[in-house]
């Protein structure tokens, strides 16, 4: 059983960042997990890669060779991926352990997430080789001062939770930039009423019903708690881990182990 985060999030939300402040904690604290770079286009890097998409394909090279432009070949690299999953990426995952920890960090294209496949198809293939996999799904906090945002933003991450059908978990990004934390507070377990009566004064009247809809569909599947993230805070970066290790039942196992050959129990 291998372990794994898939880490979504819209262009720019902090993924990368969360990559490398998450590798710079578990080394503090002793713990090992492993970096993949699924982003064709990354260029540098503050973590080790040790699995890198760049290794099976490359942006620069789609782009001169196939005369695409950034967005169209990066999904092209992202379905050369989804070719090669019986290929390239067994032969990659055969190098772990098999209680590994993986961390993926992936693209900011909203697509990958909403209605292109890939990704779906690549995490139905981590689950057939017996991966736990949580979706964390980054939305930078800055956008959640405004109420229209962070509906958009909301709605990315629902898109996400369909598309991928896995344990997800959503967290606000970029904590430290936030001056004043009760802005931010009332928008990390939202209640219908609270959003609507905010939609409504930022938008036209007409938008009133549509804004109901959306205030309520957002609170009824209470899809939107976001765990607030400021990697300033190496207690804020192991909240946020626990809860993830929580979702994929990361070591449980363990404990369960050291249950089943605990003499005092029966
Ligand atoms: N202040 C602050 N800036 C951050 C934080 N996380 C990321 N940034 C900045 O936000 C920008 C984007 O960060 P990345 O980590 O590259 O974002 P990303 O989601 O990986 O971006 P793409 O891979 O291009 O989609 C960079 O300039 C980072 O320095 C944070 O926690 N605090
Ligand atoms: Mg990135």
């Amino acid at each position: 059983m291998g372990y794994a985060q898939l880490v979504i999030g819209p262009a720019g939300s902090g993924k990368s960042t969360y990559c490398s402040s998450l590798y710079q904690h578990c080394e503090t604290v002793g713990r090992t997990i492993h970096m993949v770079n699924l982003d064709p286009a990354a260029e540098h890097f503050s973590y080790p890669v040790s699995t890198d998409i760049r290794e099976l394909i490359s942006l620069d090279d789609v782009m001169e060779e196939l005369g695409m432009g950034p967005n169209g070949g990066l999904i092209y690299c992202m379905e050369h991926l989804e070719d090669n999953l019986d290929d390239w990426l067994d032969e990659q995952l055969e190098g772990y352990l098999d209680d590994d920890y993986l961390v993926f960090d992936c693209p900011g294209q909203i697509e990958l997430f909403t209605h292109v496949p890939v990704l779906r198809n690549f995490v139905e293939h981590l689950k057939r080789k017996n991966f736990n996999v949580c979706a964390v799904y980054l939305l930078d906090s800055q956008f959640v001062s405004d109420v229209t945002k962070y509906i958009s933003g909301c709605m990315a991450s629902l898109s996400a939770m369909i598309q991928l059908e896995l344990p997800h978990i959503n967290i606000l990004s970029k904590m430290d930039l936030v001056s004043n934390k009760k802005d931010v507070e009332e928008y990390l377990n939202p209640e219908a009423q609270v959003l609507l009566s905010q939609l409504n004064r930022q938008m036209a009247p007409n938008f009133g019903k549509l804004n109901k809809s959306l205030a309520e569909l957002v609170d009824d599947y209470s899809m939107v708690n976001f765990i607030p993230l400021d990697l300033r805070k190496e207690s804020s970066i192991q909240y946020v881990l626990s809860h993830i290790d929580n979702c994929i039942q990361y070591g449980e196992d363990a404990d369960v182990k050291v249950r089943d050959f605990d003499p005092e129990e029966d």
